[in-house]
């Protein structure tokens, strides 16, 4: 569905005195390449400035991209752009597409002209999407009066309307509540599921990448550094399992031999290990009188923060897939 080779854009902007202005040449895209497949969700990560939001624009056919070669369903995004934004649908969750003053149900409507959507066709999509969404208590509710849930929501379904192939979703859950979120989460998946839709996803809310997105591409600097599974990133760059310990009273040695001592207060001590939790269990229990054992998964959010700060996979692109 999307093919992507060698890619290259460089901004140039002017900047210092008035008198003596400096061109500056900033690389935001350098030679990143990526395959997703149709009906794929694929996040695509990188802290703020690496270079996504170019990425997708060179992808949705806004921006030409200054090297290599990009083909989204067989086309060229910036050479066929009205055949191919026939077949894209995009949710910004920082802005809507809604006319602001008008009616859900307006916009809509206006987008079936715009799209060109049979009337028969479209009817059922609303239909469903009202369904799935529950857009009916402010399908006639100008956007501008929707609360972001409902806004977004309303949004997806514009989106979607004219059934395109491929759907760039930002940050489609910001600022929405837990329950909020996984109603978006849940329509994605189906979507994509049921009607094939390939979908990128950028996003900082790694929960929307954990539940929806089977892979990640992550990139800084303008590069990729990581495609593959998300899981098999924990695996292999996760920091380790904390295991909390809360003695029967506050040991004299808080030192276990083999385990790392993370921290300790009073009776509780937190240790960091690797592997099956069996054996730093035994060495605890071996050590003093334990009152209660608590092992701590290491959360995918600070390895990817360890990532982003530590340039932890800089300079050379580790396929986990
Ligand atoms: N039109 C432009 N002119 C000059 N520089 C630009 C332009 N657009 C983007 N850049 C620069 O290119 C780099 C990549 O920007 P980009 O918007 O692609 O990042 P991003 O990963 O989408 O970040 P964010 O998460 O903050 O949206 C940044 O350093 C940015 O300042």
């Amino acid at each position: 569905m999307i093919h992507v080779e060698h890619l290259h854009k460089t901004f140039t902007s002017r900047g210092g005195p008035l008198l003596r202005p400096v061109r500056r040449v900033h690389e935001a895209v350098r030679d990143i390449s990526f395959q997703v497949a149709p009906g794929e969700i694929v996040g695509y990560l990188g802290p703020n400035g690496a270079g996504k939001s170019t990425t997708v624009k060179i992808l949705t056919g806004l921006l030409v991209p200054d090297r290599g070669e990009v083909r989204v369903g067989g086309l060229v995004p910036w050479q066929a752009r009205r055949q191919h934004v026939a077949r894209l649908g995009a949710v910004f969750g920082q802005r809507t597409t809604l006319w602001w003053d008008l009616p859900v149900r307006d916009s809509l409507e206006l987008l079936r002209h715009v799209y060109r959507v049979p009337a028969a066709r479209w009817q059922a999509n609303l239909h469903t999407f009202t369904e799935l969404l529950d857009l009916g208590p402010f399908l006639h509710t100008p956007a501008r009066a929707l609360s972001l849930g409902q806004r977004m929501r309303a949004d997806l379904a514009a989106a979607l309307l004219h059934d395109p192939d491929l759907l760039f979703l930002d940050e489609p859950t910001v600022g929405l509540d837990v329950v909020a979120k996984e109603r978006i989460r849940d329509f994605v998946a189906q979507v994509s599921r049921e009607r094939g839709v390939t979908v990128l996803l950028t996003t900082h809310d790694l929960g929307d990448v954990e539940r929806l997105a089977g892979r990640v591409l992550i990139i800084d600097h303008g590069q990729l550094l990581y495609d593959g599974a998300l899981g098999q990133l924990q695996a292999r760059y996760g920091s380790a399992r904390e295991l909390q310990v809360d003695f029967e009273a506050a040991p004299a040695d808080p030192q276990v031999p083999g385990l790392t001592l993370l921290g300790h207060e009073g009776p509780r001590a937190r240790y960091a290990f690797t592997g099956p939790a069996a054996g730093p269990i035994a060495r605890v229990t071996a050590h003093a009188p334990v009152r209660d054992l608590t092992v701590k998964e290491p959360d995918i959010e600070a390895t990817i923060r360890r990532i982003y700060e530590g340039g932890l996979l800089r300079g050379a692109l580790h396929s986990g897939a």
